[in-house]
């Protein structure tokens, strides 16, 4: 088994706020190996987004600090990177593709150029070599007549064409690993899909791993390898895709599966709300909402992570081995519905 592409193990990330320190992320640990797909799944305010920013120290300093753990990128410590260092390793490296095309892009520049900016930020090539790769980058991730569009402007693009072209921007430095954080929220399905298809071939094409961010399970089934839940800046549950929509572990998953459309009932919002990030629930932080809680998870402080089977696991104590596990999995999901797999 070589080493994984990325290693976080006990991040912690905090944010200083009026209300008291915001425990954004607190404890999380998962990997990502060369080529694959992993999936960060969870509810608003869960932390997804800051433990994606931590990754490469994108994270406002002050109010926020990375206040514990690693991150090891291809075997370096990117805590310990010198500026000069995070720099080379962002975008060269580590690319992102963030929700909202139009942050990513400047108006007042053609997306050729813009493209063709990024491609020399990363390689020392010519003016013209730069505007010939980036028509084809623009090409490559499907924007027709490329070397005609590269000339317009980001408005003159529909949202789902400027999505591509932010993508573009980011296969620029030919990165090894793409972080997305809900790429595609604001499209429509249809172009969704699109997109999502258009990173699995450019995945397939240079053994490229995606940490891709986003609250849609069934985004999830139609990409991960592997899903990492999150809530309230914990790691609920690890597995493979299969594991975790053929028998999800953590009543946390569960309840997040039994929200998803075409799973069995209707669409069920998961009773409660969020667990407040400055002062979060004594025990695990998923008691209050979870149906099978008893004293001992209100007691004991999150639960480490318990094999469930090789490829899974679980922060929730019925997975001790003095527990009775069927208490949890005893709810049996639907399998995942053809049209998802
Ligand atoms: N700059 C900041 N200052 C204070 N708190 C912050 C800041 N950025 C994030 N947070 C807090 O950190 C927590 C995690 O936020 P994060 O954006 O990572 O959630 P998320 O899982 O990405 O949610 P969403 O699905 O809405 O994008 C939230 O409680 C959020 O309010
Ligand atoms: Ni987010």
């Amino acid at each position: 088994m070589t080493d994984p592409l990325l290693s976080v193990s006990g991040l912690r990330t905090t944010f200083e706020t009026s209300r008291g320190t915001v425990k954004a992320v607190d404890g999380v640990s998962f990997d990502v190996n060369r080529g694959e797909t992993v999936c960060l799944v969870g509810e608003s305010g869960s932390g997804k987004t800051v433990a994606c920013e931590s990754i490469t120290r994108l994270i406002p300093t002050p109010p926020g600090e990375i206040t514990d753990g690693r991150i090891v990128f291809d075997g370096e410590d990117v805590r310990d990177c010198s500026s000069s260092e995070l720099r080379e390793i962002r975008g060269d490296r580590i690319a992102y593709v963030f929700q909202n095309p139009q942050n990513a892009l400047d108006p007042v520049y053609s997306v050729g150029r813009q493209v063709a900016e990024s491609v020399r930020y990363h390689r020392d090539v010519s003016k013209s070599a730069a505007r010939r790769r980036a028509v084809e980058l623009l090409d490559r991730v499907g924007i027709p007549k490329a070397e005609v569009r590269a000339d317009d402007y980001p408005h003159e693009f529909s949202g789902g064409m400027r999505q591509r072209v932010v993508i573009a921007m980011a296969l620029a430095g030919e990165p090894d690993l793409l972080i997305a954080d809900e790429p595609t929220t604001a499209l429509d399905v249809t172009i969704e899909a699109q997109i999502l298809e258009l990173l699995a071939d450019l995945q397939d094409e240079r053994d490229m791993a995606i940490l891709f961010v986003t609250h849609d399970l069934g985004v999830v089934a139609q990409i991960a390898d592997r899903v990492v839940v999150l809530y309230a800046g914990k790691v609920m549950e690890r597995g493979s895709v299969h594991d975790i929509f053929d028998h999800p572990a953590h009543p946390y998953t569960q309840a997040l599966l039994a929200c998803l459309p075409g799973r069995g009932a209707s669409l069920q919002p998961i009773g409660g709300s969020m667990a407040d990030p400055v002062s979060p629930p004594s025990g695990c932080r998923f008691h209050p909402r979870c149906p099978h809680a008893t004293d001992d998870c209100e007691r004991s402080g999150q639960p480490p992570l318990q094999g469930v089977t090789d490829s899974q696991h679980a922060s929730c104590i019925f997975y001790r081995e003095d527990r009775d596990s069927s208490v949890v999995l005893g709810a049996d999901p639907e399998p995942i519905p053809e049209e998802r797999q």
